[in-house]
């Protein structure tokens, strides 16, 4: 069983207790900058700046960071947009820590977790968030359009993860905007920078579409090959929860994007 699974077993769980006890439906769109329209055409590589305190990778990464201190500077430093894991089992985070971000910050927020029913993406915009995740590795694809269309209409904007190239074929099928490639192999946990590559080679800048490189990214050397490779952004966690110099850290990752893809 890979890890994903577990995660969504566990999710299978979560979202049962969560159907007992639903959380409010808010019908108004959440009052955010569009993540969007932030990273497309952008002349430099832009930050999705992640609070993560541990991972299944990579067990504790900083336990004691606290999300608000930690997404003011990411604010502050010029991130495009600030993710919050909030799954609590495999990486200590926790829809409180979303919600206090959520009244800490004014760039847009994404919600960091796996989602495999409705009840998870109203519970994210009751928190919120103004972006979710839709990993096409964990639904079938009539429930990945299900639930896309389903946070479309709830006026959120979101980021469709893929993580080879069989499964961009699935996001592109959808009206999808953001997308991001994981680096990270949620088999073995390597990282390769190349399945952003594989990516980009056949991805559709052409289209009013931006690709996100995500996972892995721990130097301005990795912005660089990213970005040269099409990439919009980067979504990192670990190297910022880990910097000394956070604010240093992640000015230095909004590289220049070197090649006119867009
Ligand atoms: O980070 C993990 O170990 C992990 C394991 C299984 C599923 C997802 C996982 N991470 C979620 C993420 O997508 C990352 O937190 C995010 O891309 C940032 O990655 P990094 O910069 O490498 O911390």
């Amino acid at each position: 069983m890979t890890i994903l699974d577990q995660i969504l077993r566990e999710k299978e769980n979560e979202v049962l207790k969560l159907l007992q006890n639903p959380p409010e439906k808010i019908n108004k769109p959440i009052k955010r900058p569009s993540l969007f329209d932030a990273l497309y055409q952008n002349k430099r590589l832009q930050v999705i700046a992640e609070m993560k305190r541990a991972s299944p990778s990579k067990g504790l990464i900083n336990e004691g960071a606290n999300p608000v201190e930690q997404a003011s500077i990411y604010e502050r430093a010029g991130a495009a947009c600030i993710s919050v894991l909030t799954d609590s089992p495999f990486f200590n985070g926790t829809f409180e820590d979303l919600k206090a971000v959520s009244k800490a910050v004014e760039i847009p927020l994404l919600c960091k977790d796996f989602i495999i029913h409705e009840v998870q993406i109203d519970q994210a915009k009751a928190s919120g968030a103004s972006v979710i995740l839709l990993i096409v590795a964990a639904l079938q694809q009539e429930r990945l359009e299900t639930l896309f269309e389903y946070a479309k209409k709830a006026k959120l904007e979101i980021l469709v993860e893929v993580h080879n190239t069989d499964e961009l074929q699935q996001a592109l099928k959808l009206d999808a905007r953001l997308i991001g490639v994981n680096n990270r192999d949620l088999k073995t946990f390597e990282v390769d920078l190349a399945r952003t590559a594989e990516i980009a080679d056949i991805f559709p800048f052409h289209e009013k579409r931006v690709l996100i490189s995500e996972s892995g990214i721990q130097s301005s050397q990795d912005a660089d090959i990213v970005a040269n490779l099409g990439a919009s952004a980067i979504l990192v966690g670990e190297t910022l929860m880990r910097s000394g110099e956070v604010a240093q850290t992640l000015a230095s990752f909004k590289v220049e994007k070197g090649v006119e893809i867009q």
